[in-house]
């Protein structure tokens, strides 16, 4: 099947029949509930522009099967496939405004990865390789919708999974049978669980020693018998209006808890078992594809964007622009957001094929970009905080509008600047509340902060994982003083990537061993 509309995939969803409860019911129809009706429009809008015939040649490839399939799943043979796939990302990242991490291109370039890695799950039994690589081919086929469940649940970290108060707290293989694995336990948090169609299930952050059991990975329907998705609080109660909340009332990712009660995963659906040497596999392997980079970069950069502009509008439209503390801290803006997009788009330029002929941006860049995001995401939020101050609770609503006999006095008190009219201004405030006041926006700076694990260890593998050759010669030669004489290395040409790391290692795909429980 080539690459899905959005009525397509609305009516898989609605044949669809998951176990989600959201506020203490059990949901009967996902596509009837309110409170989902705004991310689920925003997804199938996602599948329409992928054959929006203004680019439907920018998202769509065609597959060894003939087909025109999303070019999230396209391998990157080359320096042109990368800017391709990029231009893709960036195209349905800035559709949400970035606001929506766990998109379809998520999971998409995540699954490329087993396609990649089929070898490596083929290790401990041939079948699980093929499993991975047909899978990853199922999923593009039908240009599924997944969401995917990494982390265990938070109930004491100081232990390792079997060391729990009880066996499985933290999702494990329970037994076999004939037809497949039968798991059991929770794992902590799975974005978007309500509107997938299929959830993969990957253990991250270290296995423990003896912890096997716990190292199983696997993708099974979204509507597999036992299993369980337990909803967050909505940030973005059904109702919001696109004039009072322009981003949460269209792009809220719902969060959920995954409760395994006796799941059976059958056979052809297991990844890895759990089998003994299971946990040394997990360890090594965490099997997405390295595009998982560029999508997650392509979300930070549509998010930093629009903030950065909202920053900027803000100011000008009460005259606060013309103040010096405003234009140094909305030139900060500028510099970090213009050395975010070189690190992004430089990181193409540099691009070199992996040992295995995968070609990926320059991966140093990429993984400083990535760790850099975070923190300029906290300031342009506090920057729009500090520019808006008061400026968000005198935004009366859409109602308010509507009504004719306050509308004259909104008009006069509610402008802006001369030439910013009072809804004009309003509604930039709002769409500045959402982002840097509101749950929603509360909710996406936590999601920025630990989207792709903790950041204080991811950091600290940057540092374990750095290449610190060259830092070091610095060093030697300042130490060296003048016996070193006028020996100084020129600066290349054309930089070349460093040695890339092994395909199946990325840098930060699992934590520091130092910093597990157990060691
Ligand atoms: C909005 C949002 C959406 C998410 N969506 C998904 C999803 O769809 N799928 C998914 O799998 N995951 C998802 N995650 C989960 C995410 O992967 C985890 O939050 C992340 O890996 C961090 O784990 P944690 O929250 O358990 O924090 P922890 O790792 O428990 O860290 C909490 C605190 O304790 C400290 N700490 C804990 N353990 C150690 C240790 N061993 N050594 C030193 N310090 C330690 C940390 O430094 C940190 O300060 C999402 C998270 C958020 C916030």
């Amino acid at each position: 099947m080539p690459a899905r509309t959005g009525k397509q995939y609305l009516d898989n969803v609605k044949s669809l029949h998951p176990e989600i409860y959201l506020n203490g019911r059990r949901i009967a129809h996902v596509t009837e509930e309110p409170v989902f009706a705004g991310p689920l429009r925003t997804i199938a809008e996602q599948y329409d522009i992928q054959l929006d015939e203004r680019y439907a040649g920018v998202c769509t490839y065609v597959s060894p099967t003939g087909d025109r399939v999303s070019r999230s799943f396209q391998p990157c043979r080359s320096r042109d496939d990368l800017i391709a796939k990029r231009r893709h990302f960036k195209l349905r990242a800035d559709h949400t405004f970035g606001m929506m991490g766990r998109s379809p291109d998520f999971m998409n370039a995540f699954v490329l990865g087993w396609h990649t890695n089929a070898p490596v799950f083929g290790e401990l039994d041939e079948r699980f390789g093929e499993n991975a690589r047909r899978y990853y081919e199922h999923v593009r086929d039908n240009d599924l919708f997944l969401t995917h469940v990494l982390i265990n649940p938070a109930i004491d970290r100081s232990k390792t999974s079997s060391q729990q108060e009880e066996p499985f707290l933290h999702l494990g293989k329970v037994r076999e049978t004939a037809e497949g694995i039968v798991v059991r336990g929770a794992k902590m948090l799975s974005t978007m669980a309500p509107f997938a169609e299929e959830l993969v299930v990957v253990p991250f952050g270290g296995i423990a020693p003896g912890d096997d059991d716990y190292a199983v990975v696997f993708a099974i329907p979204i509507d597999t018998p036992g299993l369980k998705f337990i909803c967050r609080e909505p940030v973005a109660p059904a109702g919001r209006t696109e004039f009072d909340h322009p981003l949460s009332s269209r792009f809220e990712e719902m969060d959920c808890i995954a409760v395994f009660d006796d799941v059976l995963v059958p056979w052809d659906r297991v990844v890895v078992d759990g089998r003994p040497g299971s946990r040394d596999l997990v360890n090594r392997v965490l099997g997405n594809d390295p595009s998982v980079l560029v999508v997650n970069g392509a979300r930070s950069l549509a998010s930093l964007e629009l903030m950065c502009g909202i920053a900027v509008r803000v100011a000008d439209a009460t005259g606060i622009d013309g103040f010096l503390h405003v234009q140094e801290k909305l030139g900060d803006l500028i510099s970090r957001l213009e050395t975010l997009r070189t690190l992004f788009y430089g990181a193409e330029a540099l691009a070199a094929p992996l040992p295995d002929g995968t070609w990926v941006p320059y991966l140093p860049g990429m993984m400083a970009f990535l760790m850099q995001t975070a923190p300029t995401h906290r300031r342009m939020v506090e920057v729009i905080q500090i520019l808006a101050a008061g400026n968000f609770f005198y935004a009366p609503s859409g109602a308010d509008f509507a009504n004719e006999e306050l509308r004259p006095f909104l008009d006069r008190f509610v402008r802006g600047r001369p030439g910013i009219s009072a809804e004009e201004r309003v509604r930039l405030f709002k769409l500045a509340w959402d982002v840097a006041g509101d749950g929603f926006g509360q909710r996406l700076m936590q999601y920025v902060n630990y989207y792709s694990g903790d950041p204080v260890r991811l950091t600290a593998g940057l540092y374990l994982g750095a290449d610190k050759r060259e830092i070091n010669q610095v060093v030697d030669r300042a130490l060296a003083g003048s016996e070193a004489g006028l020996d100084i290395p020129l600066s290349p040409e054309v930089l070349r990537m460093a040695p890339p790391p092994p395909p199946t290692r990325p840098l930060t795909g699992i934590y520091p061993a130092k910093s597990q429980p157990s060691s």
